[in-house]
């Protein structure tokens, strides 16, 4: 007898989470166990490079609406030649059921199977990615497919769509082998989605309900601006829809998930509507004990908008610099943000365009730290030289940057950390030589330690520009003037989408976040940006948001005991009371960039 396969198994058991008392890392385990073995013994093929996430949410809208119209239709089909499969927004294949034993062998050699992904952009035409695509049912049948190993089957999908948002939450796909295909196959799955979608939509109404009740009685009672929301939608009262902008929906929803963590109650200030600083009171709302949304009490904070009106105003500043025009503000081309720390930064800025002082901008990569360094210099530096390129020609690049200087103009040198020890010399010996006729470095430096050279120490002016995930309600502001740049993203996007991105960490800041819209509104062609528009890996399903805040505080933990040991590993190690072999691990998994810091241990 041949040794059962754990996805027979689970064609027989098909909902282990359900009965089988199998944690669900054992259920996990069984699926890589067995793409493993598969893998080893040779059976797969063209399966290797399909994105596989053995992390299935069996939880969600999508499984609870969808369980029972499957388990009907898996009777309808059982022993027949047909098998059901469920997938999410993301194509990842979340459950697989009924079939009979020869098809089920059959789809586990291709891995059509629970925790892989067929997305277009991975899997070509398939009968889920391409249902993700093109929004509608589809039928893709033996050599339609693009992956060989999938021209045995026929493949029927039909989207399933949230009632209240109009986007796919997940595809239902009915797959036989090509000599069962059958005209009913279409009709079929059809039909079952829109079940799925009723569902949906009586659950939600219920939640919808309870959550309108909750509203009805606190706005009843509060003079405050009140606020209900979930990830799809948002109840306001006056007082609230006068203060907040379409945006705030997705800057609330991240407030809460920051503040809230697993908890019931959360409280604190942030910037909503047109930078209007609001003290919220924010409360979990339940039903059968899950968690449906929230309830937001805002008050306008008087004490801060006070203070924020008596900071410096973005000046026009006159610029000493030749050929420059006579007023400038260096804050036009500048991302706005809403957040404390860039409201800050962006006063820093206004404040030190206005002086004829040479000026160090440090900041994590891809923070913008070179168009602020042009922004200073009223957009037209003399010249901009790359440290990171002085090996080329390291005689004509000073003898470049003593041209500048010594006409008096500004020079802006990038990642002037990457300067060679000599050279720093002569560059600081120009600087300081060229000061009175006018002659100013604006530099860029990613690290922070400038122990070898010490060069970062003549620049009488730092400025620090923060990194993206230490001000993710930004992301509202930046996302729209991103795409409002550049005459080819002028999508707008929706916000599930900006609620996903604002869940992420951004190692590589703004530079990261501009390639990902560019991509998106390339594959949007014209439309809103959904999720699925966005590369891949950018696509964190809500069940992913808490390890991402997770991950974030670990990653600031980790910078901090970096930055406060002056970067020895040694001593941040201890400080953080793990071994330093553990940090370096967790410095490679978190994105934390060692050579950033590898001079530091001596
Ligand atoms: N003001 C801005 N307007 C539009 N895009 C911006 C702006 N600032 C930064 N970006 C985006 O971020 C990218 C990186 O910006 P910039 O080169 O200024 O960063 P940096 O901090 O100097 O990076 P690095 O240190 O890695 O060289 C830009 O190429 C652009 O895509």
């Amino acid at each position: 007898m041949t040794e059962e396969t754990p996805y027979e198994a689970r064609v027989r058991e098909p909902w282990p989470g359900r009965r089988d008392p199998k944690s669900g890392a054992a259920a996990r385990s069984e699926i890589v166990t067995s793409w493993r073995r598969s893998q080893l013994s040779g059976v797969v093929s063209g399966a290797e490079d399909l994105p596989f996430n053995p992390n299935l949410n069996r939880t969600s809208r999508l499984v609870t609406a969808a369980t029972p119209v499957i388990d009907r239709l898996a009777a309808h089909l059982d022993g027949g030649g047909a098998t059901i499969v469920l997938a999410d927004s993301n194509a990842q294949i979340i459950d697989r059921r009924a079939g009979g034993s020869t098809l089920a062998r059959a789809l586990d050699r291709a891995m059509v199977a629970p925790g892989f992904s067929y997305a277009e952009e991975h899997a070509g035409t398939n009968g889920i990615g391409s249902v993700i695509e093109g929004r509608r049912p589809i039928m893709v049948s033996g050599t339609e497919h693009f992956r060989e190993n999938l021209q045995q089957f026929t493949c029927v999908g039909a989207p399933v769509v949230n009632p209240f948002t109009n986007s796919i939450i997940g595809v239902l796909d009915v797959t036989s082998r090509l000599s069962d295909t059958s005209e009913l196959m279409t009709p079929l799955v059809v039909a079952a989605a829109r079940e799925i979608e009723t569902r949906l939509l009586a659950d939600s109404s219920r939640r919808e309900q309870l959550l309108l009740e909750q509203f009805l009685a606190r706005a009843n009672r509060s003079s405050a601006a009140v606020v209900t929301l979930n990830e799809d939608f948002i109840i306001t009262n006056t007082a609230a829809s006068r203060l907040l902008e379409p945006t705030d929906h997705a800057v609330l929803w991240n407030w809460t998930a920051r503040t809230m963590g697993s908890g019931e109650y959360a409280e604190g200030e942030l910037c909503v509507g047109d930078d209007v600083p609001v003290r919220a009171q924010a409360r979990m709302v339940r039903m059968d004990d899950k968690s449906i949304g929230v309830l937001i009490e805002l008050r306008v904070h008087h004490d801060l908008q006070k203070a924020i009106a008596l900071a410096p105003p973005s000046p026009g500043v006159t610029l000493a610099a030749p050929g420059a025009a006579a007023t400038h503000d260096p804050l036009a081309g500048l991302p706005p943000g809403r957040s404390a720390v860039w409201q800050r930064a962006r006063r820093e800025i206004a404040c030190t365009a206005g002086l004829d002082e040479s000026v160090l901008v440090t900041g994590e990569p891809g923070t913008g730290k070179r168009c602020v360094a042009e922004a200073l210099v009223g957009g037209r530096p003399s010249a901009v030289l790359d440290a990171m390129a002085v090996d080329r020609d390291p005689a004509a690049w000073i003898s470049k940057a003593e041209d500048v200087l010594t006409d008096g103009g500004h020079l802006v040198v990038t990642h002037i950390d990457a300067l060679p020890v000599p050279l720093c010399g002569s560059l600081i010996a120009l600087m300081k030589e060229s000061a009175a006729r006018g002659g100013r470095i604006i530099a860029t430096a990613t690290r922070l330690d400038f122990r070898v050279s010490r060069i970062g120490d003549h620049f009488p002016v730092r400025l620090h520009l923060p990194a993206l995930r230490e001000r993710p309600e930004d992301l509202a502001d930046i996302v729209p003037f991103l795409l409002d740049g550049q005459p080819t993203l002028r999508q707008r996007m929706l916000p599930s989408t900006l609620q996903a991105l604002m869940a992420l960490a951004w190692p590589g800041n703004l530079r990261e976040l501009h390639m990902v819209l560019t991509s998106a509104a390339v594959r949007a062609n014209g439309v809103d940006l959904a999720l699925q528009h966005l590369p891949y890996e950018y696509r964190a399903p809500s069940a992913d948001r808490e390890p991402a805040a997770l991950k974030r505080a670990e990653r600031e933990t980790i910078l901090d005991a970096l930055s406060v040991s002056a970067g020895n590993k040694k001593r941040a190690a201890d400080r953080l009371g793990i071994a330093r072999s553990t940090l370096y691990r967790k410095m490679r998994a978190l994105g934390i960039d060692e050579k950033r810091w590898d001079t530091c241990d001596t």
